[in-house]
């Protein structure tokens, strides 16, 4: 489930039975229908023309998976787990109770399709390599910075990775690893495979909408869950909700695919910024004075105002500083180009140089088991490779 070019056939009879299954308990289901999407398992397109603001679906809120409606002996046997580790668990138990949810449960992805599109089970090949260096051997990380911990391969960033917190994936793991210890010690027979799929709350038949970054407009509260459309649809569209203004590695990570086309992209460009900016406590102090220490991100249009803040404070003196912070800055054409200079050279090409080695590495990867895998990845450090040389144009006057 990679892309958003996916084209729409029938779906199964599971997803006929689960329909049917929908409308017993009480959602309404209008113009639209479920669907195979290549590369997106399945989905909602629409059965017929679709006019803005016409109500596509409507969930009952008792009829959503919640914790609410797990069985009593099962949340009292735990305490200090997350709500997803508590529907996990239910899910991978043998409660009776499950039974109920048959028809649903069939249409739920596969262990496989989780080994798949989920960076959180992809083995160490795919996530670690070693780098040889003059000085030595480095295991990196193949993931994207804001995925990985830090592990970068680029000489200039090698010895600051202790400054580095942990990547997206890795605070998954932890809060993941939390959850199954808890679970284990009450219920010990349970599998990892069935406990790892995981969820929130489960809305049937709605949580069919794939997701794009603007999409149908969703509302809910104690009585219903509704799916809204927010523009006129043709017959045989797929029909999208947005799950949040995400970036591609937080979809990556959270939901296993990432966007052709997503708006809200963007990369962490914290770390390249530690070994001249971040790593000096003065300048720490003085980002933290003015409220501009952290967050900073670079997407295809360059880098966020609280970048080019962080390097100010860097080459201009403290007076120009505040001044530039207050934004009254006296314009000096060689600041700018001391600014520019170094966004080009410290974070985008030190950014680009590690995309190219990081592709060379996964080219390298021919397990024939995770090319599904290895497609992702690839597709992930094209699209930073490609946002990075798109914003260098912004900085120096020669490609990247
Ligand atoms: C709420 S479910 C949507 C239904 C799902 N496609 C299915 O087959 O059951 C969310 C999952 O659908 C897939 N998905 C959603 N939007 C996608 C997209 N734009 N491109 C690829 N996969 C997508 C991802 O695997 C995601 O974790």
């Amino acid at each position: 489930m990679s892309s958003d070019t996916g084209s729409a056939k029938s779906a199964d009879p599971h997803y006929e039975a689960f329909t049917a299954w929908s409308g017993q308990q009480g959602v309404r289901i209008n113009g639209v229908q479920a669907a195979q999407i290549s590369d997106r398992g399945s989905g909602i397109v629409a059965q017929r023309h679709i006019e803005a603001g016409e109500e596509l679906v409507n969930v009952p809120t008792s009829t959503l998976l919640t914790e609410d409606s797990l069985p009593a002996n099962l949340k009292s046997k735990f305490e200090n787990l997350s709500i997803h580790g508590l529907l996990a668990s239910f899910l991978a138990s043998d409660y009776p109770q499950l039974k109920q949810y048959k028809e649903w449960a069939a249409t739920w992805p596969t262990p496989n399709d989780f080994r798949e599109c989920m960076p959180m089970l992809w083995p160490q090949s795919l996530r670690t390599r070693m780098h040889v260096r003059d000085s030595g051997k480095y295991a990196c990380s193949m993931l994207p910075p804001a995925i990985g911990c830090g592990d970068w391969a680029h000489h200039s960033l090698v010895m600051f990775r202790e400054a580095v917190g942990p990547g997206l994936l890795r605070k998954q793991e932890i809060k993941f690893q939390k959850d199954l210890e808890t679970v284990q010690q009450v219920l010990p027979g349970i599998s990892l495979e069935s406990y790892r799929k995981d969820c929130l709350a489960m809305c049937p038949f709605a949580d069919l909408f794939n997701h794009a970054d603007e999409g149908c407009d969703v509302a809910f509260d104690d009585i219903d869950y509704t799916v809204t459309a927010n523009r006129a649809y043709e017959p045989g569209e797929e029909v999208f909700v947005s799950y949040g203004s995400h970036s591609n590695d937080f979809l990556l990570v959270e939901y296993g695919f990432v966007l052709d086309s997503n708006r809200w992209d963007y990369v962490p460009i914290h770390d390249t910024l530690i070994p001249d900016i971040l790593n000096h406590k003065s300048q720490r102090q003085k980002l933290d004075r003015v409220g501009y220490l952290g967050n900073y991100t670079l997407t295809s249009d360059g880098v966020c105002h609280r970048t080019q803040v962080a390097i100010r404070g860097l080459i201009l003196d403290d007076k120009d500083f505040r001044r530039f912070v207050h934004g009254q800055e006296n314009f000096d054409e060689r600041d700018e180009a001391q600014a520019n200079e170094f966004i080009a050279t410290k974070v985008l090409q030190v950014y680009n140089w590690e995309a190219e080695e990081a592709l060379q590495a996964l080219k390298r990867v021919d397990d024939i088991g995770i090319q599904v895998q290895k497609g992702i990845m690839m597709k992930r450090w094209v699209q930073i490779r490609n946002m990075i040389q798109r914003a260098h144009r912004n900085y120096a006057s020669l490609p990247i």
